[in-house]
């Protein structure tokens, strides 16, 4: 007799899952080679940046006080005393009526306080002496970039777990960060379980089909910045299954394998988790595609039994897989970005157990539209490659038509959310 299962809710089994997430080691790198990684630490400014009044400008900087009456018939004179580019440090002491000629960058001058652009200057000899007149007055902080006008020391720059993009980048570099602390890749140990697999490069012969999930799991596991240790495609036989992921276990931070978590004669994955000693999270989820998703846990170690039907196993990763990686990342935000988004096709199918619709979401006019694409079956690989969104159907709906509003889960957006 086969066992029979008692599916759980989605949102009561992400939870069972995330009580074993936690975050992960840290480890430290050079600046040039933290993009893509997240950062193990809170970042604060250490100094204001900018660090001293400069000039957003090519211009004359002069004390703002002294062309109070500058006016189109009555031009106000500056002597322009000495010339500072970006890097360089005025020498000169400004008197009333003296101006410095200062290039984009470079620090104001003690006493100046306002900038003229060049464009609005007009500037002549005399005598041997350069000067330049004005035919309008300025403020005191006309044209001048303040210091700290970006940031304020103490501030917060960075959070830990923020994914290291080229503009985070820029700012660790512009506060002196020559080394980071980012979270190290945690190690995901894979196995595609299937006596019917063959590897890509094989033939296809009677009954045997070609081993996507590996591939795609490897993929996913990149998309979300771990580490994925491939160990191989396993027959469907219980000792050889249960030696090989005993024997790797060690060696990874967590393990997925697909396929053999249903009920049939050759799904040994429930006989090896008992064999294994780890405790069973849940074996059934109220969710389609994905139901017969299946998680397990040794000391604390996660182990994955995702479907061996293509869609189901990417659904299953992205709900449970990701926002533990993530958490291991030092994300607050595990989870797959949520949002709304107007249904553009109706969707009849009753939805006895919650749905993920894999979907092309889209924006036109500030609105954001949801397409399903493909066939919404757990053995369809061909939605997998057009969708960059689930669109999200709760259990004990009916079907839902063109125009509905509905929740949309974003596959490719590097923001999380909370929940
Ligand atoms: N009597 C029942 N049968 C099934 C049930 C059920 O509740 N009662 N659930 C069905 C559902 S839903 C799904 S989903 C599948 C899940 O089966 P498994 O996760 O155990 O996976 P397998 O049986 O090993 O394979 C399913 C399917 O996927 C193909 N496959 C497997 N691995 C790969 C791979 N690496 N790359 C590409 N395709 C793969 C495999 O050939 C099968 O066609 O069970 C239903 N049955
Ligand atoms: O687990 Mo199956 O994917 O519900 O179709």
């Amino acid at each position: 007799m086969v066992e029979k299962r008692t599916p759980i809710p989605v949102m009561e089994a992400i939870q069972k899952v995330m009580q074993f997430a936690k975050s992960g080691k840290k480890e430290i790198v050079a600046l040039e080679e933290a993009y893509g990684r997240y950062l193990a630490e809170d970042l604060r400014a250490d100094h204001d940046v900018p660090p001293f009044d400069r000039s957003p400008y090519d211009g004359f900087a002069i004390r703002a006080a002294d062309s109070a009456a500058a006016s189109l018939d009555h031009p106000v004179e500056f002597e322009v005393i000495e010339t500072i580019g970006a890097g360089q440090v005025a020498e000169k002491e400004v008197a009333p009526f003296q101006a410095v000629r200062i290039m984009t960058g470079a620090q104001i001058p003690n006493g100046c306080d306002a900038v003229v652009m060049f464009e609005v200057a007009n500037e002549y000899e005399r005598n041997g002496k350069t000067y330049m007149s004005i035919k309008r007055p300025f403020r005191p902080g006309d044209n001048i970039s303040f210091q700290g006008e970006d940031t304020k020391k103490g501030e917060m720059l960075v959070p830990k777990g923020t994914f290291i993009n080229p503009g985070v980048q820029a700012l660790l570099a512009t506060f002196g960060y020559a080394n980071v602390h980012v979270a190290k890749k945690p190690k995901v140990g894979i196995f595609a379980t299937g006596s019917e697999l063959l590897d890509v490069s094989e033939p296809l012969v009677p009954g045997k089909i070609r081993n996507s999930n590996a591939y795609m799991i490897q993929a996913q596991v990149y998309r979300i910045g771990a580490l994925p240790v491939y160990f191989g495609k396993l027959m469907d036989d219980a000792d050889r299954c249960f030696a090989a992921i005993e024997n790797v276990l060690d060696e990874v931070d967590l393990l997925i394998t697909t396929g053999g978590v249903s009920v049939g004669d050759y799904d040994y994955l429930p006989v090896i988790y008992e064999r294994l000693g780890a405790e069973v999270l849940f074996n059934k989820v109220a969710m389609r595609p994905g139901s017969v998703t299946t998680v397990a846990q040794k000391e604390g170690k996660l182990l994955f039994g995702l479907s061996g039907n293509p869609s189901a196993c990417y659904v299953g990763f992205e709900l449970f897989v990701r926002p533990v990686i993530r958490t291991m990342l030092y994300s607050a935000k595990p989870y797959l970005y949520k949002t709304t988004a107007t249904l553009l096709a109706d969707f009849p199918k009753p939805n006895p157990f919650t749905r993920f619709v894999r979907s092309y979401v889209h924006a036109k006019e500030g609105r954001l539209y949801v397409t399903p694409v493909g066939m919404d079956k757990s053995n369809i690989v061909t939605s997998l490659a057009k969708a960059n969104a689930f669109m999200v159907l709760p259990g004990g709906t009916r079907g839902f038509s063109k125009g509905d509003a509905v929740e949309i889960w974003l596959l490719e957006n590097e923001e999380g959310s909370e929940q």
